[in-house]
């Protein structure tokens, strides 16, 4: 049984549809990257799963009541602030009725390497500190299936990557992950499946190998990259831009 379903999902802004009749599903074990450049859609069609704006279309997580919700989903939007002066072990355990020795705030700090910081204020952190601490207050929800929002943006490679191994570890115990991503060597390393968007419109959605051909970098990304199928998986570098046909 899918996770999420989302069907001829759109949103029009203006006169100007933003997303345009998006249809994927989300199946358990599925770690799916939604590439695409800057404005394509990406956060419109994960906030439009989730319900959190108007669109036309169905979703099967809009569908369900404001209650149900978090316990099917948890969500990381691409905004990272942090209002208020708790430590990050009470922020993390917000996802668990604040209760801090919860096995899953224990489990989410130690997966984003927060121990260390668990009893500082959140708000005395490093910017890439705090969006690690955001992740494991999602990953503290311990949802069948997580939504992030370039979870990786602002992070040090070793964390990029270790954030990358996390969502595909969760998705190899049995749960769903999807999330937007601007690096295209991490996803096509980590995800299962990619689902490409561009200009509101998905455009390719399978295997990182299938979907990332020289073709489809210069039409939808205007970019020229190195391919390369090492041991260690796909290795997706970019070279150069290219000027739009
Ligand atoms: N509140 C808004 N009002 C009007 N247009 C919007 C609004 N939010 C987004 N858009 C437009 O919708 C389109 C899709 O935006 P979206 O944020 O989904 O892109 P994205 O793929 O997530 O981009 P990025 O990689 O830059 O985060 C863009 O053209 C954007 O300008």
């Amino acid at each position: 049984m899918n996770l999420l379903t989302v069907q001829d999902l759109t949103v029009r802004r203006g006169s100007r549809a933003t997303l345009d009749q998006a249809s994927c599903s989300i199946a358990p074990g599925e770690f799916v990257g939604l590439i695409g450049p800057n404005g394509a859609g990406k956060s419109t069609l994960l906030r439009a799963a989730l319900g959190l704006i108007p669109a036309a279309g169905r979703s099967s997580l809009a569908r369900l009541s404001p209650a149900a919700r978090p316990k099917a989903a948890a969500w990381l939007p691409q905004a990272r602030e942090i209002a208020w002066p708790v430590s990050v072990a009470h922020l993390v355990s917000l996802a668990q009725n604040e209760n801090q020795n919860a096995p899953e705030v224990i489990a989410a700090l130690n997966r984003m390497d927060l121990m260390a910081y668990a009893q500082r204020p959140a708000t005395g952190l490093s910017g890439g500190e705090q969006a690690r601490v955001l992740i494991a207050r999602a990953l503290a929800q311990d949802t069948p299936l997580l939504l992030a929002d370039e979870p990786t943006a602002g992070l040090d490679p070793a964390h990029q990557i270790g954030t990358m191994q996390t969502f595909a570890t969760l998705a190899s115990e049995g749960r769903g992950v999807i999330a937007s991503l601007h690096d295209l060597g991490l996803a096509a390393r980590h995800c299962t499946r990619l689902i490409v968007i561009s200009e509101g419109r998905i455009v390719a959605d399978g295997a990182p190998r299938d979907v990332l051909t020289e073709t489809l970098l210069a039409e939808v990304f205007a970019i020229r990259c190195l391919l390369s199928d090492t041991p260690e998986g796909l290795v997706v570098q970019p070279l150069a831009q290219l000027s739009k046909p």
